[in-house]
């Protein structure tokens, strides 16, 4: 199969963690003879700093002209820090997903019961915990005007939907439900926000369509706290764009890492992988960050090609270096690997390299080479 593939490394981690996903993609065009071809665009501060615009056309030209777009992260400390910069890396993300039409945010959380010793979480809820949360992604809070007073002592952010924008993402979650375990969580703040009220009342009319999945609805305050003690109750999540941003994030911590979750934004006709962190500008430049949710968007990737036993074996190849203690440091600080390691592991994984009984105890920090 040939797959063009628009490559947007960013900042940050975001170009190391991206670069591992790519050789386990072509560890997977190898063995499965496909031909991916990557075509580089630039996103965020490192836009800003060669073109002075974090989304040049250039890059939203290659996107379209692509089947699929591999997203690191952006985001740089210099922006963050400046509350009054007219000109910012998050504005090209959120102009990509707009331009785009990326309204379907798709993010998955599993555990890994090799990991569970080293969660905050107890034992017991993290067993069985697989849901999956749809969040709306080119409408909400993040999109409406934003105003500031002349004397710069008042701020608004308009919070807006209609409902064709919540009805074409609450359909793609049903749908999702009706696959899997036949439960839709709708979660909002329905007791306040004439938004929310926008999001039940649609979603309610349109659940009669789907009268297999079982409906409820959940106050995003609550889902916050169920999320956490008790998060196997999930199967579908749906929900809008700031609270999806916010409850993915608190997520991540039952999986054991905000750097192990993936996602998918799938459009009209554009889709785009990318992990849900953001650019974590700590670790920039020192190969310590965790590349798994970055490879695991490359495997909703590959089944959105409809390359099903690849995304399959992406997947397998993830668990087995986790299962292996082939992990980075926020997972394990004690016995900690490098990003790139990890990355040389899953794709060697795929390309049968790794001999049988390898076990990262004995594998220098950082080397992929074993003693
Ligand atoms: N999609 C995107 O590109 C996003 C960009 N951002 C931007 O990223 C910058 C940093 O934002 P933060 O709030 O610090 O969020 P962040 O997601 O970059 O990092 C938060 C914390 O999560 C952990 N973490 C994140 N990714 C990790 C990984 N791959 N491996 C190991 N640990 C990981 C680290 O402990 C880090 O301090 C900001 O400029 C922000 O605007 C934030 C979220 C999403
Ligand atoms: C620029 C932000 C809205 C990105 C983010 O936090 C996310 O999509 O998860
Ligand atoms: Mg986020």
């Amino acid at each position: 199969m040939e797959k063009r593939i628009a490559v947007i490394l960013g900042d940050g981690i975001g170009p190391e963690v991206t670069h591992q996903s790519i050789k386990v993609l072509n560890a997977i065009a190898a063995k499965y003879r496909h031909n991916f071809t990557y075509t580089y665009g630039l996103m965020g501060a490192i836009a800003i700093d060669k073109t002075g615009d974090p989304l040049p056309q250039h890059t939203i030209d290659i996107c379209r002209q692509s089947d699929a777009i591999l997203f690191g992260a952006i985001g740089h400390p210099k922006y963050d820090n400046d509350p009054i910069a007219k000109v910012r890396p998050e504005q090209g993300l959120l102009r990509l997903r707009k331009e785009l039409q990326l309204f379907a945010n798709i993010r998955p959380v599993t555990t890994y019961p090799s990991l569970h010793h080293l969660s905050p979480l107890k034992e017991k809820q993290l067993q069985d915990v697989d849901f999956i949360m749809y969040r709306e992604l080119t409408g909400g809070i993040y999109f409406g005007k934003k105003e500031l007073s002349d004397d710069g002592t008042e701020a608004s952010d308009l919070c807006i939907y209609n409902k064709n924008e919540i009805e074409r993402i609450a359909r793609l979650a049903f749908v999702s439900a009706q696959q899997r375990r036949k439960k839709l969580t709708l979660v909002d703040k329905a007791n306040v926000l004439e938004t929310s009220r926008l999001w039940r009342k649609t979603v309610q009319e349109i659940s009669s369509d789907y009268p297999d999945v079982k409906l409820d609805y959940m106050f995003v305050d609550n889902a916050a706290m169920q999320i956490i003690v008790n998060p196997k109750q999930f199967d579908v999540v749906l929900t809008e764009n700031m609270f999806g941003d916010i409850l993915s994030d608190e997520s991540s911590v039952i999986s054991g890492s905000l750097g192990l979750l993936p996602s998918a934004s799938l459009g009209v006709s554009s889709a785009l992988f990318e992990p849900i962190h953001g650019s974590y500008p700590q670790a920039a430049g020192k190969d310590i960050a965790n590349p798994v949710g970055s490879i695991l968007s490359a495997a909703m990737m590959l089944d959105y090609f409809g390359l099903y036993n690849e995304a399959a074996e992406v997947r397998e190849a993830v668990a087995w270096t986790l299962t292996n203690g082939f992990v980075s440091q926020d997972i394990d600080p004690e016995n900690p690997h490098y990003t790139s390691t990890i990355g040389e592991f899953a794709s060697d994984y795929i390309s049968n390299d790794i001999p049988p009984n390898i076990n990262a105890k004995n594998i220098a920090f950082g080397k992929a080479t074993i003693i």
